[in-house]
């Protein structure tokens, strides 16, 4: 692949966005456009040129997103990746990639984040899959609660238009947003997308609606959630609650939450295809089959800084082991480091390794999701003291489990 690579300019941002509506088979809508132009730094965008013509671009959002002990970290969260079906496997996807990784080392971020649209695009670059989500079809009938779920009287439910109770969504979740790795920081135009509420934009589950669980002393949580109405031919009410995020502050609040889109009339079910792994809900549903759950990759982690990165985060156990890297795309990252998480210090060192491991097992691990024995026994690790995979897997692991909550 021997076509240039820059930035695009202000004047070709129309052509950017047509090699993404062409990669994507999307039809953009011109209001969809300009909301993700006011998310994306132009600086911060690639496109391979053809003659004057982008045929494979990528972006970064900036943002923060919490990590292991609760720090906020700056993340390049890459996006918006597409080459033309008339370009592609001609190694454009490549060269984005790794000037993208340079540019993300140089910018002075450690980590770099991503969705994949598919899963056995991004190893190859050094992305693990980090975190995993949950999605659940939960049938009204079989929603039931145990016995001992929480309850607060103090505590009562709002429906309010959403637009109009942006603010109180703000403040839930900044108060939570330490609480969980992967979770990331929302600017004023992230929370334009999420709230956004177009006609075009509706699929047919109807307009946005949101309830919120509040007490005297203010907003504790809230539901955003489409309904797709329905009945069956006998005129049985079968809508469907499609819910789009559900945080709380507090356990009595995020049961009420649960309960009032559970319980909602005209509804059968709610189809929720978010949710982080361990979420609260597979403990209050009394039969938890009902929950009908299945899984999916959710974040991509890479590191990029390396050494920046593993001493960024909190362990969750004393880990002192020489971790030898395998890191091709990203080569200032290859080679032995020693990691003290006694003394907070990952530093390169000439001593015999411990381990022996490609660079996206550790990304996979960085947000503490992803235990690494499992690479070991299917033979993708080296281990040349026993136990040294056990102490680290044990050492990056992280409760409560990591998700991004929001695709960018
Ligand atoms: C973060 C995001 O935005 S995710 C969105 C990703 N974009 C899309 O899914 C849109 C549709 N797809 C596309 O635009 C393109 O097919 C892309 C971007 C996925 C790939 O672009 P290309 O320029 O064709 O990739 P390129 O030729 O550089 O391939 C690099 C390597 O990735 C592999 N690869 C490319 N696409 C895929 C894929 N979909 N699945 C698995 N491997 C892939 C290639 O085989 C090649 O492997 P190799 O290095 O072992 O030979």
């Amino acid at each position: 692949m021997n076509l240039p690579i820059r930035p695009i300019s202000e004047a070709e941002w129309p052509a950017f966005c047509d090699v993404l509506d062409e990669a994507f088979a999307t039809t953009f809508h011109p209001v969809q456009i300009d909301r993700f132009k006011a998310l994306t730094p132009l600086e911060r965008t690639l496109a391979a040129f053809d003659g004057d013509l982008p045929v494979g671009v990528t972006a970064i959002f900036d943002f923060d997103m919490t990590i292991p002990g609760g720090t906020l970290l700056p993340v390049a969260g890459v996006t918006a990746v597409g080459v033309l079906a008339s370009h592609r496997r001609r190694g454009i996807l490549n060269g984005l990639m790794r000037r993208q990784l340079r540019d993300i080392k140089e910018h002075g971020e450690s980590v770099a984040v991503l969705y994949a649209s598919e899963a056995g695009i991004y190893g190859r670059f050094g992305y693990g899959r980090a975190a995993d989500n949950v999605f659940y079809r939960i049938p009204k009938h079989g929603s039931a609660f145990v016995a001992n779920a929480p309850a607060d009287p103090a505590l009562r439910l709002r429906t309010a238009v959403p637009a109009a109770a942006r603010e109180e969504f703000v403040q839930v979740f900044d108060a939570v947003l330490r609480t969980r790795p992967g979770l990331y920081t929302r600017s004023p135009e992230r929370w334009d997308s999420l709230l956004a509420d177009e006609e075009f934009d509706r699929r047919g589950d109807g307009r946005l609606r949101c309830v919120l669980a509040e007490d005297d002393g203010g907003v504790r949580g809230y539901a955003l959630f489409k309904i797709k109405r329905g009945f069956t031919d006998h005129d049985v009410p079968e809508g469907e609650v499609r819910l789009i995020e559900l945080f709380a502050v507090d356990p009595a609040a995020y049961a009420l939450l649960w309960r009032s889109v559970l319980d909602r009339d005209l509804c059968a079910s709610v189809y929720a295809w978010n949710r982080p792994i361990d979420d609260p809900i597979q403990h209050l549903i009394a039969e938890p089959r009902h929950l009908n759950a299945g899984t999916l990759d959710e974040l991509w982690a890479r590191l990029v800084d390396l050494p920046a990165a593993l001493t960024a985060r909190a362990y969750a156990a004393p880990a002192e082991l020489v971790i030898e890297v395998a890191d091709e795309v990203c080569p200032w990252n290859e080679g032995r480091w020693r990691l003290s998480t006694g003394k907070g210090t990952c530093e390169r060192t000439d001593d015999a390794p411990d381990l022996t491991l490609p660079v996206q097992y550790l990304g996979a691990a960085y947000f503490g999701g992803r235990p690494l024995l499992p690479y070991a026994a299917a033979g993708l690790v080296t281990e040349h003291r026993a136990g040294a995979l056990r102490e680290l897997s044990a050492a990056m692991a992280w409760e409560p489990r990591p998700w991004a909550g929001l695709v960018f």
